[in-house]
């Protein structure tokens, strides 16, 4: 049973498949092929090494781990194990499917089975289609008419009722097969960045559980409200366990749907959307791989982005000037998260009021996000900076001012990750700079010095942004 993005043993359907055929071996392999795929950023390491090691106590210590190409390493493993042979779930980036299709060639060729299953979305993205043949390309027609009137999704299944482990004679298996322990993997970062992620998240299938749970109790009722208000606990923090396979979609979906099966609450309808945006994210990935690299609408491929290492520096590091742009960017440095709509807010502010583009975002969200998702990631940059599917029109430019005073009113949200702002009054926590002298200084706050000035002028930048949009409408 080879386990990729699908760390967990409830409803998982390539395990199912694999324990009804008798004995199993699991492995996991870190896949340092980084030529055709992408190493994956610092926080994803960070939870992976904690989602294995939760996995491996879960098979009871049965995991086996390697690091390598797995097109070299899963054929010497076939032959080394006597495998008759392999299960894994599908996984949707381009370069995954055209490396799993060739090892799933060279096994056949080869007399060894392979069996593959989904067992991470809800809808796969070659089964829902238009009329014609062709891609959705708009969100709501393609998860209103599409996938809600094909086949429903899978109802989650029961886990094996018993795993039994083969007897695996691992002095065949060589270091030259890159065989290795957790630790071996080196994937905490040295820098220490991550001392606070713990305090967040609890990596594997109980912590995703536990935030079902949660969520169900707590949070899925008031969703549609307080999803926007990143103050409050009101989402269900599931996307890291989501990326990683410690819950499945359908686990969610079903739990959802059947604790609230009578409900015509409008929160519900939201929550199952926006899980509907996942899909639609791979969805887009499979049938436009290139959207992780070009531009879903090529009529930007002629956009002058400004170069700026300087902005881009003060945006990474939440020095910007502009609150709740920093308390995003900060909240993202500390935890490896960052709320949805502040994800919108800083997005917009670095593509639209300083016109970096969206790949300088993407790559720094892919670094320091715990659930970085080459589909939800790309499509969420692209639909920010109006150059992808269904994205924001070019002149929806977000007003960082305005966004923090209707969804952080009383700037709790920045007041907890820009404490040297947390004594301003809330009229203006959001605009330190028109504090009057006498205010400021009562609060702490000297701008320059205990908090950057704007870097950028709001009112200004947006009209440029405008105009540069505009010119490339022309
Ligand atoms: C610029 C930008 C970059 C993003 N990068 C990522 C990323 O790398 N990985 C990632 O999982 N999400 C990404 N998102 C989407 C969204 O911000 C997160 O999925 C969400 O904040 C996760 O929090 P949650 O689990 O509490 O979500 P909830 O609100 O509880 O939603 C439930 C689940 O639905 C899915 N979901 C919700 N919103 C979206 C969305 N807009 N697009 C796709 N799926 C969604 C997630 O799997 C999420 O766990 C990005 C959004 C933007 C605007």
């Amino acid at each position: 049973m080879w386990f990729r993005q699908d760390l967990r043993v409830k409803d998982n359907p390539a395990l199912n498949a694999a324990c009804d055929e008798g004995k199993i071996i699991p492995i996991y392999i870190y896949d340092d092929n980084a030529t055709d795929g992408r190493a994956l950023g610092g926080a994803s390491n960070w939870w992976l090494h904690h989602s294995l090691n939760s996995l491996n106590d879960r098979l009871n210590g049965h995991l086996k781990v390697f690091k390598g190409d797995p097109k070299a390493l899963i054929p010497a493993l076939m032959e080394a194990y006597e495998a008759k042979g392999i299960y894994w779930n599908r996984c949707y980036e381009p370069w995954q499917i055209n490396r799993d299709k060739a090892i799933k060639k060279q096994l056949l060729d080869n007399d060894y089975e392979a069996h593959s299953s989904n067992g991470s979305l809800l809808w796969e993205p070659m089964k829902v289609l238009k009329k014609d043949g062709t891609p959705y390309r708009v969100f709501t027609p393609y998860y209103r008419k599409g996938c809600l009137n094909v086949e429903p999704p899978r109802y989650p299944q029961a886990p094996p009722a018993r795993i039994t482990y083969a007897d695996v004679d691992d002095s065949k298996i060589t270091k030259a097969n890159h065989s290795c322990n957790i630790d071996d993997l080196n994937l905490l970062p040295s820098l220490g960045w991550d001392s606070d992620f713990k305090n967040h998240w609890k990596p594997g299938e109980d912590g995703a559980a536990d935030n079902l749970q949660y969520f169900i109790q707590h949070a899925a009722r008031k969703y549609k409200d307080a999803r926007d208000i990143p103050s409050m606990n009101g989402t269900s923090h599931l996307s890291p366990h989501l990326h990683f396979g410690e819950v499945s979609p359908n686990q969610v979906w079903y739990a959802i749907k059947d604790r609230f099966e009578t409900s015509e609450d409008k929160s519900i309808d939201t929550y199952l959307s926006e899980l509907g945006w996942r899909e639609f994210s791979y969805y887009l990935l499979y049938h436009f791989p290139t959207i992780p690299t070009k531009n879903f609408n090529d009529k930007f491929d002629k956009f002058n982005w400004r170069s700026d290492a300087k902005s881009l520096k003060a945006w990474q590091t939440g020095q910007t000037g502009i609150p709740i742009v920093d308390a995003g960017m900060r909240e993202l440095w500390q935890t490896g998260y960052m709320h949805n709509r502040v994800r919108m807010i800083v997005g917009s502010f670095l593509v639209k009021n300083l016109l970096i583009s969206w790949q300088e975002g993407e790559r720094w969200f892919w670094d320091c996000l715990v659930d970085a998702d080459l589909a939800s990631n790309t499509a969420g940059w692209q639909w920010v900076a109006g150059t992808g599917a269904d994205a924001a029109p070019y002149f929806r430019i977000f007003n960082p001012l305005l966004q923090g005073e209707k969804f952080d009113k009383q700037g709790k949200y920045v007041r907890k990750y820009c404490p040297e702002l947390a004594d301003l009054p809330d009229k203006y926590i959001h605009k330190p700079w028109d504090a009057p002298p006498v205010i400021a200084k009562d609060a702490g706050v000297h701008l320059g010095d205990t908090y950057p000035k704007p870097i950028v002028d709001l009112k200004a930048s947006r009209q440029r942004a405008l105009d540069a949009f505009q010119a490339l409408k022309e």
